[in-house]
């Protein structure tokens, strides 16, 4: 009886002891999250983003930003293959993907963006084996409308991380996800997360060709610039690295599909995560022009500032910055493209009612103003050549070779606007009834998706050439185009596979929507049929060998090195034109940073992270910890492995 009293004690002092280990735990994580914050916020060595063909966001927009990533919370809809089955659900949302070598940062990056610790972060390559995507909504936990957000819990906008490229990869996951790229209808827009110290290798030109040639516009996004943090020049670094990825990417080649921004984020590691809680962001930085660039990029920057407004988040701040500024879609300073969505919600503000004027705007004006590009006259069409080589950028952990070279630029949007006109000036090829269409939708002033969407279903399922080689590769590549914007070689090139004019299609009507991102806008694209004809993984890997007929012995050939981007970028220095946004920085003096190298990078990457020393509750926390030995041991690392 006494021997069972006992136990009943020691069992609940036990529990005890643990319910005040757990308080411990949580306030030791609370002075680390004090101190870490006391440290780094704002880090005065942090270089911010650049931009140079779209402005900065202002404070206001961050704020907006901020707030609408806080309040609407990620929920995991698919992983692996599960897009395959939501493929005709009309409630697809706008898709913002995340791409990269391994290693670079994508999961961490999510998580910072949704502060929630989502996806499994390592310092080991290939830590994620499969696509995974989330959906943010504004709603709690359990699924309840949160005040203040209209009763509104559907999400707005799905957020993928994927499987990284290179080191630790595999050859599946590349073609299941060249297959996602070539295929799903929703996808808004790519960013393409670049290793700042590293900058852009072959494998990541290898990937902005593919997103090139399916026609979906990627922004780069330079990871781990704290790296930069402890130079004296920190800005001078940064700005040499961005140039040098600004140029070897290619995004100043004329209507490329990439952006004219980089962002820089840095510090994600040092985020304190605490299961699926929300996580405080620590040191980061980047995070909130990310959070902006990704609203933009799914078409609802207006709604999370109107949403802000409301709500009194923007009240601190003057009222000519609470508007969502003119400039915020505009010309650069540099004289830069409009982006294209304000171009087209300029473009679509003209009412579709017949009270309203009337526009009389043909195709080839539309497209010319639209994409900024001048329309060739005519095209000479030859026989699809066969694909000659595999392209793999995704290999096993033992075929990694990094070899950084200039075998590619991008397709750019005029060599797409050539293809699709080319099939639109070919009614035998393609179907008058599209081309009439088309014709008469933009005539009447008016893109009107659907019926875009059914004569491209309708254009897809006739099609019978789905193992026919996609086009953009041969078309882009540099080593074959005397001309640096690929535009005049494009000509000479075998047509392209319906594929690539759909996607173009959807493209413009991505870029075309407002801003303002209505359903009945959203549904509209949403509802778009997947290209039928397709043959699965094959397919996938089909259209990236006729994309890429990449040749890794030829691109290592000094001699097969292409052109230089058109224009005079790439000194390393940068141009001045664009707008840097910077917080403090230190005086600028010469220095040449040991991390250059890619080596020493990866044995500071998998430095252990030195054991925690503690004073105060610390130091109580670790008494008690050793008092109770091996669970709470346990505790304790766990703890710090969801920390790291
Ligand atoms: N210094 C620094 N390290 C970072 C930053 N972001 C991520 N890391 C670290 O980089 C490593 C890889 O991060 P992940 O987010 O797993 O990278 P990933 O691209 O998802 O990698 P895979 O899933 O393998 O493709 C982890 O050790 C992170 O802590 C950053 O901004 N700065
Ligand atoms: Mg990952």
């Amino acid at each position: 009886m006494q021997g069972s009293t006992c136990s009943s004690c020691l069992l609940l002092s036990r529990s005890r002891f643990h319910r005040l280990l757990i308080e411990l735990q949580n306030g030791r994580r609370r002075v680390h999250s004090r101190r870490s914050r006391q440290k780094a916020q704002p880090h005065p060595n942090a270089a911010e983003s650049w931009y140079w063909q779209t402005t900065p966001p202002t404070r206001t927009n961050l704020a907006a930003a901020d707030h609408f990533f806080k309040h609407n919370s990620p929920t995991r809809i698919w992983t692996g293959e599960g897009w395959r089955d939501r493929q005709n659900d009309s409630q697809e949302l706008p898709e913002i993907i995340f791409l990269g070598r391994s290693n670079v940062g994508k999961s961490s990056i999510i998580n910072a963006l949704t502060s929630c610790d989502i996806n499994r972060v390592s310092s080991v390559p290939g830590a994620t084996k499969a696509m995974a995507a989330w959906t943010l909504a504004a709603k709690t936990p359990e699924g309840g409308a949160i005040k203040g957000w209209d009763g509104d819990v559907n999400p707005k906008l799905t957020l993928v991380d994927m499987p990284g490229y290179g080191h630790g990869s595999q050859t599946e996951w590349g073609n299941s996800i060249v297959e996602y790229l070539s295929k799903r209808r929703n996808i808004r827009r790519a960013f393409v997360l670049i290793d700042v110290l590293h900058g852009i290798w072959e494998r990541d030109l290898d990937i902005l060709k593919i997103l090139g040639s399916s026609a979906i516009p990627y922004q780069i996004v330079a990871t781990k610039c704290d790296r930069f943090a402890h130079l004296e020049d920190i800005e001078g670094e940064t700005r040499s690295a961005f140039t040098k990825i600004r140029s070897e990417a290619y995004l100043d080649v004329d209507d490329s599909l990439g952006l004219g921004e980089i962002i820089a984020t840095g510090f994600l590691d040092g985020i304190t995560t605490k299961n699926s809680t929300r996580i405080w962001r620590g040191a980061a930085f980047g995070i909130p022009n990310l959070q902006w660039a990704v609203l933009r990029a799914a078409g609802l920057e207006t709604y999370a500032m109107q949403k802000a407004e409301s709500h009194g988040v923007l009240k601190k701040f003057p009222a000519e910055d609470r508007v969502l500024s003119s400039q915020e879609d505009s010309i650069s300073e540099d004289g830069g493209q409009e982006s294209s969505q304000n171009e087209s919600s300029k473009m679509f503000s003209i009412p579709s009612t017949s009270s309203g004027p009337e526009t009389s705007v043909s195709v080839e004006d539309f497209l010319r103003d639209i994409l900024n590009s001048p329309l060739r006259q005519a095209s000479t069409r030859q026989p699809p050549k066969p694909a000659s080589k595999r392209a793999k950028i995704f290999f096993s952990l033992t075929e990694d070779q990094y070899m950084p070279s200039h075998s590619w630029k991008p397709s750019s949007r005029s060599s797409l606007l050539d293809d699709w006109l080319e099939d639109a000036e070919s009614p035998s090829d393609m179907g008058s009834s599209y081309t009439g269409n088309k014709r008469q939708d933009y005539s009447a002033g008016k893109f009107n998706e659907t019926s875009a969407t059914k004569s491209d279903a309708a254009r897809r399922r006739s099609s019978t050439g789905s193992s026919a080689p996609m086009w953009s590769h041969e078309r882009s590549d540099s080593r074959t185009s005397p001309d640096p914007r690929g535009t005049a070689s494009s000509r000479d090139q075998p047509a392209p596979s319906r594929k690539g004019v759909a996607h173009t299609v959807d493209a413009l009507g991505a870029m075309s929507r407002p801003s303002s991102n209505t359903d009945a806008n959203a549904n509209a694209h949403h509802s778009q049929p997947p290209i039928s004809g397709g043959k699965g993984v094959l397919r996938g890997m089909d259209a990236l060998e006729a994309m890429s007929g990449f040749d890794s012995r030829r691109s290592s050939n000094p001699k097969s090195r292409p052109l230089q981007a058109s224009k005079g970028h790439g000194n390393g220095k940068g141009n001045g034109k664009g707008q840097w946004s910077t917080r403090g920085t230190n005086p600028s003096s010469p220095s040449a940073y040991r991390d250059r190298h890619p080596d020493s990078t990866r044995k500071e990457q998998s430095r252990p992270a030195a054991p925690g020393k503690g004073k105060g509750v610390t130091r109580g926390m670790d008494a008690l910890e050793a008092m109770l030995g091996g669970d709470s041991a346990h505790g304790r690392k766990t703890g710090s492995q969801r920390r790291k």
